[in-house]
């Protein structure tokens, strides 16, 4: 698949439960190039597992359409690995059982050295190996974080060229996050594979991703390089008030003294001090407020 190719893309993507008022998700459209490490962020109940559910064809849109890989979700299964954030896996089976599982499911292009070292790699410090995994351990008896360690094994196996991962980091130690968000970055580097990781640790990602996509209620806030995104908003300081021309993502103050938070619409003037914002603060400055207008970058639709 060429690099201009969408890996992920929707077009009007909608979705309202049968039993629930209003949308969960509403008019997203936005376009993830191929080979980008994604990530999926926002707060509780934005909509982003929904958002992974329907690209992994487990529920269908109620309005528009998403794309996987060029096609539909059902023709690209064998194609993506979707690991969902309760990585429900079989109890009774063996780590290595469930390995040989995923190796039987995907004869054709199982990677049993990348499975085993997402399962078995594990740099605790000296003398630690409690989150090591033994292949013998039966699923029912691992912790979280060694469940997902499995899980993530089963993915990186199937040697995917799209990962949906759902808040794969959740239940992971600092140094087992740190390791995991490494394989990804070198996974997309030598393999081409696009990844997707939702995820609530913002500043964690910042730097591992080379795309962002926020979610806010059920809308796509922000989406695009996230390099390109904060550098195409200014911090203003200042006594003036007026900030005719500017779009404004957030302002506070007091009568003497405002911050800003603008998309600029011109050389802001003399009366302010600028600076340029971290892509937290960009992030935080959209969620805090939910009526401003959204930027979507990547060539939104297009193939
Ligand atoms: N099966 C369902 N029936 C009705 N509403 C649902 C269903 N599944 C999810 N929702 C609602 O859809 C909205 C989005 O949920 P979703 O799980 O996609 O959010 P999220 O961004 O992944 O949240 P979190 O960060 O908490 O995991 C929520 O308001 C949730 O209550």
């Amino acid at each position: 698949m060429s690099e201009e190719t969408a890996a992920l893309k929707a077009v009007g993507l909608g979705l309202r439960y049968r039993r629930r008022r209003g949308h969960v998700l509403r008019d997203c459209s936005f376009r993830l190039p191929a080979g980008r490490v994604c990530a999926l962020v926002g707060p509780n109940g934005a909509g982003k597992s929904t958002l992974l559910s329907l690209a992994a064809g487990l529920i269908r849109p109620t309005e528009g359409t998403v794309h996987v890989l060029g096609t539909g979700p059902a023709e690209a299964r064998e194609r993506f690995a979707y690991v969902a954030q309760d990585k429900p896996l079989p109890p009774q089976l063996t780590v290595a059982g469930t390995l040989r599982l995923g190796a039987d499911l995907n004869r054709a292009r199982w990677d049993a050295a990348a499975a085993g070292r997402i399962a078995y790699a594990h740099h605790a410090p000296d003398g630690d190996r409690s989150g090591s995994l033994d292949p013998g351990a039966r699923i029912r008896s691992l912790s979280g974080g060694q469940r997902t360690r499995v899980a993530l094994a089963l993915a990186f196996g199937k040697r995917p060229e799209l990962m949906l991962l759902d808040e794969p980091m959740a239940d992971l130690d600092p140094l087992a996050r740190r390791e995991l968000l490494g394989a990804l970055m070198g996974e997309a580097a030598e393999h081409g594979t696009t990844i997707v990781l939702s995820s609530h640790i913002v500043t964690e990602l910042d730097g591992a991703c080379d795309h962002l996509l926020l979610m806010g209620g059920g809308r796509v806030r922000l989406a695009g390089d996230p390099e390109e995104l904060v550098a195409a908003h200014t911090l203003l300081t200042g006594p003036a008030r007026d900030l005719t021309g500017h779009t404004v993502v957030e302002s506070r103050g007091t009568d003497r003294q405002l911050t800003a938070l603008v998309r600029p619409g011109g050389p802001p003037g003399d009366d302010w001090r600028t600076a340029a914002p971290s892509l937290e603060e960009v992030l935080l400055a959209h969620l805090r407020n939910p009526g401003a207008p959204d930027l979507v970058t990547e060539g939104t639709v297009n193939p």
